[in-house]
């Protein structure tokens, strides 16, 4: 928590200006029952009107200004934890985006998003309230018992006498509280991944008329949450009515024996009066501290949930002296790759080395698990080796900048990704300068005119968010286009022509060809009509290399190529 409060330290000055406010509103609740309780016992007393005028007049300007403390004590720390809570947003955010795959995988793309709104949101009114409290809590409670004393010394010994059962109270609940709020924040958690799933996953969850069992399962997530939020209300509620009933008694107490004492003429009726509004003012003021006792705990629960992610340090870091790379253009070598997922028992990849040169196709085939995406994956250094190297451009990956080593890539991913925004503002995200033209160039090349200019705005028009208003096939071409746009000098198409019908697909080959030029291309595929012409065909096979060469070559000398091709060509085709 201490560590997240140092984000404070940009708006001192208006924390300074919000505790001095509360300071002198708080000091006004120490004089104002004094000033009436000389109202009582000397103007009332002697009937002196002149005197009640005066000291309500200088009551009522005194109220008016600590009326004025507060509400601009209110304004500004409302800012203050507003703006601490989207510096903190926004470090998340940054620090996550620089997490690797790997990162992701170890909290949860549901937790992170909890995380990163929810949490803060904790953090954020622990902040606010903290601000209001911190000194007015404790100014009011001393204020209040040294005036009580100072009233009438006998008569405090009732607040003595109260305390400790006020203490008592306060304990019970919180202890119960506390356990409570922790689990809460994993339930949020829990609630958020299955919301996310039904969302992201409803046509499969419709195709498989599974709508009851998920329904079921988000009724669980939300009931759970229920119970608990409904357990901690309780036991919170709870508190307010306990610390009224001690609060009526101690007053019963305080007029009872005040009365006796007024009856030995050893007080006064005004004092008696100050006397309760002190008490009540120190009852609160113990009340309003036990609210924090409540709020911390969520929030420094919510504290070690966003420095757990703050404190992830991201696999793959930048060299401390990037290297550049640009001498020579577009050339990707693996030597003696290894690479396993974390906690797997095989390596994905393993002791793979090749070639691609600018200007060639080289093909990745194989099948189902081979290790083909995870192999083109580590060309943007999504993972980090574990044996071996990849030299983009004769220079280690791991020697270069992530930005530079990407701008040289542009990669189409297995899954196309699209996001909510015009057709366009997706495309130009491979280059954001790119011209009109430009755009409409890739998206020839990329056989995706015709079906954007069908649509109701042309390249104006929005897709949903995931790109859900296209074809599976129209994605992986606004995907293709989005790449080419960048203009790289190396391309990766991790299967990228899967959903594309034969005709489309070999129209879009015989544009790509033109327009990649000189630029390196690797090609992830399954089918063989797609990389029949590539310059060099790699076949990969529980994520070794069992053969390299053209199609020819492979199918004299590679059984597998050999095996993938049959599978999938008629007799007399595959020569
Ligand atoms: N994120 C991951 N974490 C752990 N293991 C993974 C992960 N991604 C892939 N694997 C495993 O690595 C191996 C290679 O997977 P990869 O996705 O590279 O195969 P592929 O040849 O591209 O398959 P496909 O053609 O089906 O896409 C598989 O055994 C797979 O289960």
């Amino acid at each position: 928590m201490k560590e997240l409060l140092r984000g404070l330290k940009p708006y001192w000055l208006s924390v300074a200006s919000v505790l001095v406010l509360i300071f002198l509103q708080s000091l006004s609740t120490v004089y104002l029952p004094r000033q009436m309780s000389d109202i009582v016992d000397i103007g009332v007393v002697r009937g002196d009107v002149p005197y009640i005028l005066r000291v309500g007049a200088l009551m009522l300007l005194v109220s008016i200004a600590a009326a004025a403390c507060s509400i601009i004590a209110g304004y500004l720390s409302s800012r203050v934890a507003a703006g601490f809570g989207r510096t903190l947003r926004s470090k998340v955010f940054t620090h996550v985006e620089n997490f690797t795959l790997h990162e992701f995988d170890q909290i949860g793309t549901s937790s992170l998003i909890t995380r990163t709104t929810n949490d803060i949101t904790q953090v954020q009114q622990l902040v606010n309230m903290m601000l209001r409290l911190m000194i007015r809590a404790p100014l009011t409670a001393v204020g209040g018992i040294i005036m009580a004393f100072y009233t009438d010394a006998k008569l405090a010994i009732v607040v003595v006498v109260v305390m400790p059962v006020l203490g008592l109270v306060i304990y019970l609940v919180y202890s119960r509280a506390t356990a409570l709020f922790r689990t809460m924040q994993k339930k949020i958690d829990t609630l958020n991944r299955v919301v996310r799933e039904n969302l992201t996953g409803i046509r499969v969850i419709r195709s498989f008329n599974r709508m009851d069992y998920e329904q079921a399962r988000f009724d669980k997530a939300s009931f759970d949450l229920t119970n608990t939020a409904t357990k901690v209300n309780q036991t919170m509620a709870s508190l307010t009515p306990a610390m009224m009933i001690v609060l009526n008694f101690s007053t019963i107490a305080i007029i009872w024996f005040g009365g006796i004492r007024i009856d030995h003429g050893a007080m006064q009726i005004g004092s008696l009066m100050a006397f309760i509004q002190y008490v009540t003012q120190i009852l609160f003021a113990i009340m309003m501290v036990s609210m924090m006792f409540f709020v911390i705990p969520r929030a420094s629960a919510s504290a070690a949930r966003i420095n757990q992610v703050l404190q992830m340090v991201p696999e793959i870091q930048d060299p401390v002296h990037a290297k550049q790379a640009n001498e020579v253009r577009g050339t990707v070598e693996f030597r003696h790759v290894t690479f396993s997922y974390p906690g797997a028992e095989h390596p994905a990849i393993e002791d793979v080395s090749f070639q691609a040169r600018p200007g060639q196709v080289t093909a990745i085939i194989g099948g189902t698990g081979a290790g083909k995406s995870t192999l083109v994956s580590l060309i943007p250094r999504f993972y980090e080796v574990d044996e071996g190297c990849i030299l983009v451009d004769g220079v280690d990956v791991r020697e270069m900048s992530q930005k530079h080593l990407r701008e040289k890539i542009g990669f189409v991913p297995q899954r196309a990704v699209l996001f909510s925004g015009t057709v366009a503002e997706n495309l130009r995200y491979g280059n954001e300068h790119a011209t009109e033209e430009e755009i409409r160039h890739a998206a020839d090349v990329a056989q995706a005119t015709s079906f954007v200019l069908e649509m109701q705005d042309g390249f104006d028009s929005n897709l949903d968010q995931g790109g859900m208003n296209v074809s599976g096939g129209q994605k992986q071409r606004l995907s293709i286009a989005r790449s080419l746009v960048r203009k790289p000098e190396i391309y990766v198409f991790d299967d990228s022509f899967s959903a594309l019908d034969f005709k489309t697909e070999a129209q879009l080959q015989s544009a790509l060809k033109s327009e990649v030029g000189d630029a390196t291309v690797v090609v992830v595929a399954q089918r063989v009509s797609t990389v029949v012409d590539a310059d060099q065909i790699i076949v990969l096979d529980g994520g070794r290399v069992v053969g390299m060469g053209s199609h020819s070559a492979l199918l004299d000398s590679c059984q597998v190529y050999r095996e993938i091709v049959s599978s999938q060509l008629a007799e007399g085709e595959t020569a």
